[in-house]
């Protein structure tokens, strides 16, 4: 799988996208019926074509490679998954909402135009025809600080180009959004005209093996402050007012004059290659994108089918397989790792009965390895009653207590002035849904924010009543490591 993404990776193969006259055609036809159906619905309706690209295409390379300056883009990889890949390039649709209802409204929004659109029937690579991407601020309200301008409570874009592989199939859609005064053919050649702009593949950019300048992290507040939250945490958890709360801190990344953050897509292609079990993701808007490598499933929806994942309690790695063994097996028999999880657990399969016929978990946890870290981890189905949108389960199960806390009226609202900081999309679900509203979304974990002349690194910790404020900031450290080395070289 590793090996695919440099076979497209050649220069001078023709275009990233070849559109045949047909497929042209059928799309100008999609938009005239789009038209007609707008008009009647007095509404704006999606016109989309879907097409083959060559085998081993690299959705990752061609929209970091096409993506005009302030284009807005999405990627949502897990290559160890036979080679997944949904990208987005450009928005036709942004759907935006805040507060407590926003996935519902999303979700209701974005039904309402999948179910007009005008689009090819499905060739059976996940996630192609028309789908929409994005994510959701950690908060209901959103990001509160001008670092995460542009980052709104919950984004979905509907993109121009909407890239789906597979086991080497890639399926490229395109979509325009036809008005009900808008002229068809015009609307279709706009959005050709864009995927034509694209001009060949080429490779995506290397990280600077050897940079000149340097930046260094720091964190945005002392590291005592931190140990002084976790200590407060603790002491309302033993005071019985709680039984969990998670704590994050952030690390900025800046560097002398001249410096910038490394590329996203050259920071993207190494975590693809080098996190197995994380699914890499990046929702750019404007001048900056957050990235993640995220070793934490929120919801899969396939018909009545979930998934999800339970992932709480931390060790380190170690480069030794019998000491990276022997840390799994310390963090199985750990009292205080075994309850922090089990919290997450109870509070999932709760969540769950609201919805499924049926839910199952895992009896006990295993252990998994993601980047920097291993966790303990409980994989979590259910069979759904009715099969409620992706987006709409998202805001069922968001935020678990593996990023929030226990319990959540408690514990939320405890959240932004311990820590002091604006999460804004950290620890939020980011992730993509279909017309049928089936989809996937995780949870933005081992996560940052570039911005033009800074990097912001997040992690947190589930603080629980034997939680030492000391240890819970050395494990802060562990998940920074996942992306702190590769974005401040
Ligand atoms: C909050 C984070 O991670 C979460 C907290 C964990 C823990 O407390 O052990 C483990 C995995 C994640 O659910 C993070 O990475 O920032």
């Amino acid at each position: 799988m590793a090996h695919d993404a440099q076979v497209v990776a050649r220069p001078g193969r023709g275009p990233a996208v070849p559109v045949a006259a047909r497929d042209r055609e059928r799309l100008t036809r999609h938009a005239r019926q789009a038209a007609q159906r707008a008009r009647r619905l007095r509404t704006a309706v999606l016109a989309s074509i879907t097409v083959d690209l060559p085998p081993g295409a690299d959705p990752l390379a061609i929209v970091a490679a096409g993506r005009e300056p302030g284009e807005p883009w999405t990627v949502y990889e897990q290559r160890d998954r036979d080679g997944r890949s949904i990208c987005g390039l450009g928005a036709v649709v942004a759907l935006e909402a805040s507060g407590p209802g926003r996935f519902r409204e999303l979700a209701v929004r974005w039904a309402a135009l999948a179910a007009e659109a005008v689009a090819d029937l499905g060739g059976g690579v996940e996630g192609e025809g028309p789908v929409a991407l994005g994510g959701f601020a950690f908060t209901d309200d959103g990001p509160t600080t001008h670092a995460w301008e542009g980052f709104s409570a919950a984004s979905l874009h509907v993109p121009r180009l909407a890239l789906a592989a597979r086991g080497g199939r890639v399926r490229a859609t395109i979509s325009a959004l036809v008005a009900p005064d808008d002229d068809p053919r015009a609307a279709a050649e706009r959005a050709l005209a864009r995927v034509d702009r694209l001009g060949a593949a080429t490779p995506l950019p290397m990280l600077d093996p050897d940079p000149v300048r340097r930046a260094r992290p720091a964190s945005a507040l002392p590291p005592a402050h931190y140990e002084e939250a976790v200590a407060r945490a603790v002491e309302r958890i033993r005071a019985g007012r709680m039984e969990k709360i998670v704590l994050a801190r952030e690390v900025l990344v800046r560097g002398s004059t001249g410096w910038r953050p490394p590329e996203a897509a050259a920071a993207l292609g190494v975590m693809r290659e080098a996190y197995d079990g994380c699914c890499v993701l990046a929702v750019g808007r404007g001048p900056r994108t957050f990235l993640a490598a995220t070793p934490e499933l929120l919801v899969r929806r396939e018909g009545h089918r979930l998934a999800t994942l339970a992932l709480a309690g931390t060790t380190r790695r170690s480069s030794d397989p019998a000491v990276e063994s022997h840390l799994a097996e310390t963090l199985l028999r750990s009292t205080k790792d075994r309850e922090e999880h089990a919290i997450v657990v109870r509070r999932i399969l709760r969540r769950l009965e609201r919805v499924a016929l049926w839910s199952t978990a895992a009896p006990a946890p295993q252990v998994v390895q993601a980047a920097s870290a291993q966790h303990l981890a409980t994989p979590i189905r259910a069979q759904l009653a009715e099969p409620r949108s992706v987006i709409e389960l998202a805001g069922l199960l968001h935020p678990t207590p593996a990023v929030g806390g226990f319990p959540e009226d408690v514990a939320l609202p405890m959240i932004p002035a311990l820590e002091g900081m604006d999460r804004g999309w950290y620890a939020g679900p980011v992730g993509w849904t279909d017309a049928a509203g089936d989809g996937e979304l995780c949870v933005a974990l081992r996560s940052a924010l570039l911005e033009p002349e800074q990097v912001r690194c997040f992690a947190g910790v589930g603080v629980v009543a034997d939680s030492d404020p000391a240890a819970e900031l050395a494990e802060t450290e562990i998940k920074l490591q996942a992306l702190l080395p590769l974005l401040s070289g």
